[in-house]
């Protein structure tokens, strides 16, 4: 019976309930239809689910497969796809150059303002044009290729820490390289930043400095930032909560603003380490000079705070830590497995060439000897050039790159209109209108599995296909010895140019990575001095105790972690002459 009690017009409630499943059913028929067929973003490849909801990508990002997952439905529908109602993927040089190198995309601010610090915005941070330049500015002259080779040279910043990391592996040969080499990332990138003095010394035993580092890493964050990346809006809500809630409890206790804010024991350490840069006077390093334009006032552009320059040093600092940390851990786990054998065979036998044990020549006798406070500047630059050790590491940042995610960006606005549909405003990507206010996206990962790179494409799995790691591949006629006619010659060149466009470790355009001159020294500089010197072999079954066994239950913003699993244990043993 129907209780016409609280329905006085007389309409059974049935007919409401039936009424509101129709509503609801035609809202979703009409958000399946008109995903898939009258969406602008309807022409783009991609599997239907896409098409009608985020959730897809979302799952996969819960999941912690977003990357694999958007490489996977390349494969499937090519190289651009649908992976959201609002978000496009793309896979093509082409599509880069459209996205990445032009100012007028914006950087997608979910996922960026992950980095902000102190409430303050930082170069990494900064989305738009406007707010990014002045920013870049004040810090890319200190991080240029001259600017990083003459200061190493003049002060010996690097190999300073190069020495403090021979003795750590003096102590114990039996290594957990995960966490020496984020030591080595940390000491060197802090000596860059707030000089040799100031710097993190995780390498020489500073266990406060230590707990520093590996506290920040053992944080869980993934879930953290996936929410922040997936769902903004509640984060954002959550965060200014936090923020009103915190600037309240510090005026009634009548705290400074910093002291709230110190939300982790690193930012409290970066705030630290900026303050004694401004009153020490610091002009050689980078938080000097920040702390510089913080007292000259503003300049033309933008106007520098303590708040900002803090928040630019310190995401300098994490951003330096563990991607260079992380890549010279993978390169040497790759190096010290057994069917490297070679790899590290050839690798030794360039070093002796380059630097042989009875010359004193300009290397005063580095790397065999460490007794030299600095190195001269053209050592170094034969480091840089040394053909098969470029090779290891740029087959490691190509196999195993530090950042394989999806870089987001955000479609502007444009006068454009498409031919085809007719839709107005945005812009062609790779042969595709896409709606202004779309995010679009290349992800390293997908970049560097390009036919590109492998050397017999007809064989997948093969050694010298795109999943192997083939330092070979980055040498002339595959490192193999023997004449080649002009025309072979010009096309092995050719095809080595190809593969180094391609490579996308750093990003590319104005936004690409400050640091890569600088990590790319460090990271050369430490593996002469490591591989002249020892063979490392991965440990098995070593019974060797790891606190901090991160590459195993690590929590971080990547969803491609290469040798999950393994122990991390790397023995380390001295050549016999
Ligand atoms: C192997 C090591 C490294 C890798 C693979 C790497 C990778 C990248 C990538 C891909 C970007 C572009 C991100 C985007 O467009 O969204 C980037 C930006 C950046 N990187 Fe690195 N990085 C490395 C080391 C370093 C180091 C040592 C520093 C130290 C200063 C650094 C500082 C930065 C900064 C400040 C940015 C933001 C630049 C801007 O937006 O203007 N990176 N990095």
């Amino acid at each position: 019976m129907t209780d016409s009690k609280y329905f006085p017009n007389g309409i059974a409630n049935k007919e409401y309930l039936t009424a509101a499943i129709c509503a609801f059913a035609t809202l979703v028929v009409w958000k399946v239809i008109s995903g898939i067929f009258f969406s602008p973003l309807s022409h783009i490849p991609g599997p239907p689910v896409t098409a009608i909801t985020p959730h897809y990508i979302n799952f996969l990002s819960a999941l912690n497969r977003r990357t694999v997952g958007t490489y996977a439905l390349h494969k499937r529908y090519g190289p651009i796809v649908r992976i959201s109602p609002t978000e496009v993927s793309v896979l093509s040089p082409q599509a880069i150059k459209e996205v990445y190198s032009s100012p007028h995309y914006t950087k997608y601010t979910p996922l960026y303002s992950i980095f902000t610090h102190f409430g303050a915005q930082n170069a990494f941070t900064s989305c738009t044009r406007e707010e990014h330049g002045w920013r870049r500015k004040a810090v890319s002259e200190t991080y240029s290729l001259s600017f990083v080779l003459r200061d190493e040279a003049a002060t010996g910043k690097v190999l300073k820490v190069v020495k403090d990391y021979l003795s750590f592996v003096e102590s114990d040969r039996r290594v957990d390289i995960y966490n020496a080499n984020t030591f080595y990332a940390t000491d060197v990138v802090t000596g860059k930043i707030f000089g040799l003095e100031a710097s993190m010394k995780t390498l020489a035993g500073n266990e406060a400095h230590r707990e520093i580092v590996l506290g920040h890493y053992s944080r869980t964050r993934r879930t953290q930032v996936w929410m922040y990346i997936e769902f903004p809006l509640i984060m954002n809500v959550f965060e200014w909560f936090a923020f009103y809630t915190g600037r309240m409890w510090s005026w009634a206790c009548g705290e400074e603003i910093e002291d709230w804010e110190m939300v982790s024991q690193i930012q409290k350490w970066g705030w630290d380490a900026y303050m004694d840069a401004k009153s020490n006077s610091r002009d050689g390093t980078v938080a000097g000079r920040l702390a510089r334009l913080v007292q000259e006032g503003s300049n033309t552009e933008g106007v520098w705070n303590d708040r900002g320059a803090v928040s630019e040093v310190m995401d300098q600092m994490l951003a330096g830590m563990d991607t260079t940390g992380d890549t010279l851990s993978f390169l040497m786990y790759q190096l010290s497995l057994p069917e490297s054998r070679n790899v590290q065979k050839r690798l030794h036998s360039e070093l002796l060439d380059a630097f042989p044990k009875s010359a004193e020549a300009s290397s005063y006798g580095w790397p065999h000897t460490m007794d030299i406070p600095t190195l001269p500047h053209e050592t170094i630059l034969k480091v840089l050039n040394l053909p098969y050790l470029d090779a290891v590491l740029k087959e490691t940042l190509r196999l195993y790159t530090a950042i394989p995610i999806t870089l987001p960006r955000v479609v502007p606005p444009s006068t454009t209109t498409d031919k085809i549909s007719g839709h107005r405003n945005g812009r062609i990507v790779e042969g595709h209108f896409i709606p202004a206010g779309t995010t679009v996206g290349t992800l390293a990962y997908g970049i560097h599995r390009d036919e590109v790179f492998s050397l017999e494409p007809e064989q997948k799995g093969s050694p010298g296909g795109v999943d192997s790691f083939l330092p070979e591949r980055w040498l002339i006629n595959g490192g193999v010895e023997g004449e080649l006619t002009p025309d072979e010659l010009a096309q092995e060149k050719q095809r080595i140019r190809t593969m180094e466009a391609r490579l996308w470790a750093f990003g590319s355009g104005g936004r690409n990575c400050v640091g890569r001159h600088l990590s790319i020294l460090e990271m050369k500089l430490l593996l002469v001095t490591i591989y002249s010197r020892y063979q490392t072999q991965v440990t098995p079954n070593s019974g060797v105790k790891i606190t901090h066994n991160r590459w195993n239950e690590r929590r971080t913003f990547r969803d491609v972690l290469p040798f999950r699993g393994v122990d991390g244990i790397v023995t380390f043993t001295p050549y016999e002459n």
